[in-house]
């Protein structure tokens, strides 16, 4: 099947580009560019200069007699614009940026951008793939979860829906590698900003902050209000999250892990680490995978629990392959069985 691209020349595209080049299923169709129309690929990522592909405009009509599915990779807002044209022409399509995973008027509140038209935001399916499998299924129109959202929703939707965290306010602390923010200049990517730093921004602020609370509502049960803290670490790639919140009673560390393995059996991109090992980012680098672990502490009655991804593999391109799959019907895997890239 072929598929396209928009918004070709990011690093998003760059993962979506290294895993449909390998997939069993999928042949490129075409590659949208905004701002390198008429260049070959390789100008814009020297690294694949052994693909011979054009970059080309926009144009639904062309772009969807050449692919049957499309990913935009483009920042918030191009979607809204565009996505509904070529949907109307049949091409089913996942959206890596956050226009339809949020209502919108919270998407105008937390983005500042127009929302695409009611009804394509309400037809949008949220792509968290091993907790909509059913709906992705069923979807012509994917919303690709947030990168932060996917590794916090992996780990507290469990806790939230077996009841093991108490109901109430709850907390999220997570680092990101900088790719997270793109390949666009900005002063704040500069290397003598990030490098030998660690540090926080959006504070109480992030757009990610309804995204998580909207799922944990629809799909764990509980509506809670989350304080979310995101910081920058000095790495190219990864997040690492971590989710604290008051045990229900009768629940140990024992009964955690069993009750994360039995969630997600049969969902092979979730890994839960051994006990006492606690996941790390260089572990899933360069996979579609999400590496968890829990325990209570008995001190304070706390739970602590963790999820690691790469944000670029299972937090944006991974996860949109995997939703295409399961949208056509394909193993969940096909593509994906990128082993993480070590050391
Ligand atoms: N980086 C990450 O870890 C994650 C990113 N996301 C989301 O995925 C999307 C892509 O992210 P990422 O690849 O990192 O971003 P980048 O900034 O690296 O790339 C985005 C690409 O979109 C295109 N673009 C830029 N401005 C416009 C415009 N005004 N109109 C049309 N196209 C434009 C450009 O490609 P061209 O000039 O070729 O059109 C650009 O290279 C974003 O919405 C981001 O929020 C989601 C999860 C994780
Ligand atoms: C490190 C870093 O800057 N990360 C980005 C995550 C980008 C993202 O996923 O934004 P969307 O919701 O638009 O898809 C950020 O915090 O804004």
């Amino acid at each position: 099947m072929k598929v396209a691209v928009i918004g070709s020349t990011g690093y998003g595209s760059a993962e979506l580009i290294r895993i449909l080049e390998q997939h069993p299923h999928v042949e490129i169709g075409a590659l949208i560019s905004s701002s390198r129309a008429g260049e070959e690929l390789s100008a814009a990522f020297p690294h694949l200069s052994h693909l011979a592909i054009d970059l080309e405009e926009w144009d639904a009509g062309r772009i969807a007699e050449r692919a049957e599915a499309a990913f935009f990779a483009a920042p918030a807002g191009v979607s809204s614009r565009f996505l509904p044209e070529l949907a109307e022409q049949g091409v089913s399509v996942v959206d890596l940026a956050g226009d339809f995973r949020l209502r919108a008027g919270e998407y105008k509140e937390w983005y500042g951008k127009e929302p695409a038209p009611e009804k394509w935001c309400n037809q949008a399916v949220y792509g968290l793939s091993e907790w909509m499998g059913d709906q992705i299924r069923q979807a012509r129109v994917i919303a690709n979860p947030g990168c932060y959202p996917t590794a916090a929703l992996l780990i507290l939707l469990p806790l939230l829906r077996t009841g093991a965290a108490v109901q109430g306010p709850l907390v999220i602390d997570a680092k990101s590698g900088m790719s997270g923010a793109g390949r666009a200049l900005k002063p704040g990517s500069l290397f003598c900003e990030v490098n030998e730093n660690l540090f926080p921004y959006k504070v109480g602020s992030h757009q990610h902050t309804p995204e998580i609370e909207r799922y944990a509502g629809e799909i764990g049960g509980q509506p809670i209000p989350i304080t979310f803290t995101p910081q920058i670490v000095p790495m190219n790639r990864g997040i690492l999250t971590f989710v604290y919140a008051p045990a229900a009673s009768g629940w140990t560390t024992k009964k955690l892990r069993e009750m994360l393995a039995d969630t997600y059996a049969g969902h092979p991109f979730v890994r839960l680490r051994s006990e006492g090992e606690w996941p790390r980012t260089k572990q899933v680098q360069g996979s579609n995978f999400c590496d968890i672990q829990a325990q209570v502490d008995s001190r304070t009655g706390m739970i602590v629990a963790a999820a690691a991804i790469d944000n670029l593999m299972k937090g944006a391109a991974g996860q949109a392959v995997q939703n295409l799959n399961l949208m056509m019907g394909w193993p969940e895997t096909a593509g994906l069985q990128l082993h993480p890239v070590y050391p």
